[in-house]
């Protein structure tokens, strides 16, 4: 059922080279992903052995992928993984990284997927779950292509929450929750961002008929009820 796409170089994990500089060797923050790793190992075999279901949550800044992930994990089971939550937490560590990350998210832009697969690799590694929604990624087709390789699983289902600009940019300027991006000029640049990688991405799942759209206007619980349509249909067996 999951397909094993292939592996990936060890420089990616190592201790000595998890800096941004070195995982951006062979990988940039908004371009194309390089193919030419040297090493083929198998870092994630746990996680294949596992098989878990993974639900990709896609959409826009403010689009409302974290209300509703709460609530499928709730309603559902998931473990709820936000490849944002996991980056700020390592921006707020003292990981070597945590200025570059800052940089990249204070600008709008995507930190290099090295990075952010690591950390979701290591946060599903950690758990005992077999079902994870993870929330605000695959950002890129390069991230994308990134978690494929290292993790070697697709996800069955891809969530997307679609919702006007103007709505996006007045929730995320009401969100309150201290984030240095949640201001107009940092969502200006993510709306870009939005459009020009990420729908990509979008367009590739929805291609492969993984893809569930989802209107995000209207009162969290009314939008939840199409999610839970998802979930319940027969062919998305959880
Ligand atoms: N359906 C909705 N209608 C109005 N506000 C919403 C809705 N869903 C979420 N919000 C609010 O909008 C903001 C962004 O939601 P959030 O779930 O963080 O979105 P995302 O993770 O896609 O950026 C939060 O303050 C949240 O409480
Ligand atoms: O896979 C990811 C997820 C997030 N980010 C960065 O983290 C920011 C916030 O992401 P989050 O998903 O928390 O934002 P949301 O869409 O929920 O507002 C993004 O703009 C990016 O700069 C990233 O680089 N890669
Ligand atoms: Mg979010």
């Amino acid at each position: 059922m999951w397909k094993r796409v292939s592996t990936l170089s060890p420089f990616l994990f190592s201790s000595k080279s998890t800096s941004l500089a070195r995982a951006g060797h062979g990988w940039n923050a908004c371009g194309s992903p390089a193919m030419d790793l040297p090493f083929s190992v198998n870092y994630a075999s746990s996680l294949r052995d596992k098989t878990p279901f993974i639900t990709f949550v896609l959409g826009g800044p403010g689009s409302g992928k974290g209300t509703q992930c709460e609530k499928i994990a709730e309603t559902f089971g998931f473990t709820h993984l936000s490849a944002g939550d996991l980056l700020r937490k390592e921006m707020n560590s003292n990981s070597e990284e945590r200025t570059t990350i800052l940089n990249i998210i204070q600008d709008g832009k995507i930190v290099p997927s090295a990075v952010t697969v690591k950390l979701i690799m290591k946060a599903m590694e950690s758990s005992d779950s077999d079902k994870f929604l993870i929330d605000g990624f695959p950002r890129t087709e390069e991230n994308r292509i990134a978690f494929e390789q290292i993790i070697g699983l697709e996800p069955k289902a891809v969530l997307f929450f679609d919702c006007p600009e103007e709505e996006m940019v007045q929730r995320v300027l009401n969100r309150n929750q201290g984030r240095v991006d949640d201001n107009i000029d940092t969502v200006k640049k993510r709306l870009k961002v939005f459009e020009t990688l990420s729908l990509p991405v979008i367009d590739y799942y929805s291609k492969k008929g993984k893809l569930h759209k989802i209107n995000a206007v209207g009162d969290a619980d009314e939008i939840f009820e199409q999610v839970r349509a998802v979930f319940d249909a027969p062919e998305v067996t959880i």
